[in-house]
């Protein structure tokens, strides 16, 4: 493999200038088919060797760009600015526009101009993925409206700083997609770090009155206490690693604007680690992972043996097809373990919800549902439970099959304990969970084996098709697994308590815990 691509070595070069070390005779950028770019190993590499580090100065986020403070804090926050990755996607907008005058000159030229995530699919692609976790995700309304009301507004109030004839072709829609897409499949965790002689301070929000310690991490210093390389929590997060609504143009969309919410990011950690994000991912495959470190700088270490000539991996924290299709543009497929068999992704799942368990479960039983479900949704929260490859019925499920089963007396009762149902299966709540998933296949246009067929004969298909198609196969193959698990353990109990010798149907069994 040539790991001498010009462009590298001119990224590497840069990278360099800016007090990165890179270690040349460990590892090279090389174009690999079918990864884009990767890096590769030069040598046999031991456990804990250090392929590069970064300052913590170098990354960029709304806390190194110098954007937010020209812009002025209490402005930023009024454009909204300061919520999501829209701060951000300015940001870098806006870097890149400044040329060689940007810290980040040399960074930009090696980010992808493109990107073949569903987010720039054609509505004919993107119906190949109906029934998927993907479609609903995708939010690109949503980061359209945000373009519009608050990145497009924000430049057009400071023509000092975004000219208005760089508008038209800078603060485009299309880049401001291209940015976010940039984010999405490369952005990482990068926890605030303090500046010489700051007191501790939680406060890590862009807009705050006095944040130019925050925003200027030119004179940033150790974060000693928490960057301790053998602490168990030092490890740098690949903010896609995160889980699906953590980050992206759905935390932009999602996040309300209670800065509380702890269920959400930092926008202001969301950091672009120049040559971090030039690692590709693997299923089950990490050997090598980014650390904080007590001299300001991220470190790249190897967590593994590696031999000369081999890819170097990051994880990207093994999600199901259906995010890496919307984050990164590929899948990943291996062997599936039982009751699972062929290839697949393990870390596949299937969402569930709640509606069909209350329309499935309606059919045994006269009480009226809604109150139980209004109640179900403030004390659970559950509206969407999540199958994997081991499939398994999520105990939830059973709990609100169960709950909308009970008789009165009983539903009052676990009113007044303000405590779900145990998830306790018998051959009622089997019934019930399996016209749940026989509704949820419904759900996609076609079937398992015309899936397997199609995919028998890739050749036919595109590229976006096939990955739509794994995607919605690995789906339905969990949905049918669990269905075969089912009918396995239930019709067997049906039949012996037919044929009066059962026992164990009545006492029932309980859901996964
Ligand atoms: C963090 S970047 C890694 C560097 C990237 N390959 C490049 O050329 O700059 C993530 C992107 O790399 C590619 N990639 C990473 N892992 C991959 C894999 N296992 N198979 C195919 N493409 C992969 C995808 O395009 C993904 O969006």
């Amino acid at each position: 493999m040539d790991t001498n691509t010009p462009k590298g070595n001119v990224f590497i070069q840069w990278l360099k200038s800016q007090r990165a070390a890179v270690d040349e005779t460990a590892m090279g950028i090389a174009d690999i088919p079918g990864y884009g770019r990767g890096i590769v190993a030069l040598r046999d590499l031991p456990k804990e060797h250090t392929l590069f580090t970064i300052p913590r100065n170098l990354v960029l986020s709304m806390r190194t760009s110098s954007l937010p403070q020209k812009f002025g804090q209490a402005a930023w926050k009024k454009f909204g600015l300061h919520q999501g990755w829209i701060g951000l996607i300015l940001c870098m907008l806006w870097e890149e526009a400044q040329g060689v005058s940007s810290k980040w000159h040399g960074f930009f030229p090696i980010l992808p101009d493109g990107f073949d995530t569903p987010m720039f699919w054609d509505d004919a692609d993107l119906e190949e993925l109906k029934g998927t976790a993907v479609v609903d995700k995708i939010g690109k309304d949503d980061a359209e409206n945000n373009f519009k009301t608050k990145l497009l507004p924000a430049v057009e109030s400071r023509p000092d700083l975004f000219p208005p004839d760089t508008v038209a072709t800078t603060y485009t829609l299309e880049r401001h997609h291209l940015m976010g897409s940039r984010i999405l499949s490369r952005s990482f965790h990068v926890l605030r770090w303090k500046a010489y002689g700051e007191q501790p301070d939680e406060e890590a929000e862009i807009g705050e009155a006095d944040a130019s310690s925050v925003l200027n991490v030119d004179v940033a210093a150790s974060e000693s206490s928490v960057m301790d390389i053998d602490a168990s929590n030092d490890e740098v997060e690949n903010t896609t690693a995160e889980a699906a609504d953590s980050a992206g143009h759905e935390a932009e969309n999602g996040k309300d604007d209670d800065d509380d919410d702890d269920r959400y990011e930092d926008p202001a950690d969301v950091a672009m680690v120049p040559m971090a994000d030039m690692l590709n991912g693997r299923f089950n495959t990490e050997t090598a992972r980014l650390f904080y470190d007590d001299e300001h700088v991220l470190r790249m270490m190897t967590v593994h043996e590696i031999k000369a000539g081999e890819q170097i991996w990051n994880t990207y924290g093994d999600p199901p097809n259906s995010d890496l299709l919307r984050r990164y543009g590929f899948i990943d497929v291996t062997k599936l373990e039982s009751p699972l068999s062929g290839a697949g992704n393990p870390a596949d799942i299937v969402e569930i919800p709640a509606n069909l368990v209350v329309e499935a479960a309606t059919k045994h039983t006269t009480s009226k549902t809604q109150d139980r479900v209004d109640w179900w949704l403030e004390e659970a929260e559950d509206d969407v439970f999540v199958v994997g490859t081991d499939c398994e019925l999520p105990p939830e499920m059973v709990s609100l099959a169960r709950l909308l089963l009970q008789p009165k007396a009983e539903w009052e009762k676990t009113k007044a304990k303000g405590k779900v149902p145990k998830p306790t299966m018998d051959t009622t709540i089997a019934a019930i969970a399996m016209d749940v998933l026989q509704s949820r296949l419904k759900e996609y246009p076609t079937s398992v084996e015309e899936d397997e067929r199609l995919l028998a004969d890739e050749s036919q298909l595109g590229f976006n098709r096939k990955m739509a198609v794994t995607v919605r196969l690995g789906e339905k193959r969990i949905l049918a697994g669990t269905l075969r698990e089912l009918q396995i353990k239930f019709s067997k109990e049906a039949s012996k308590r037919k044929r009066g010798t059962d026992g164990a149907a009545g006492k029932g069994k309980k859901a996964r815990q």
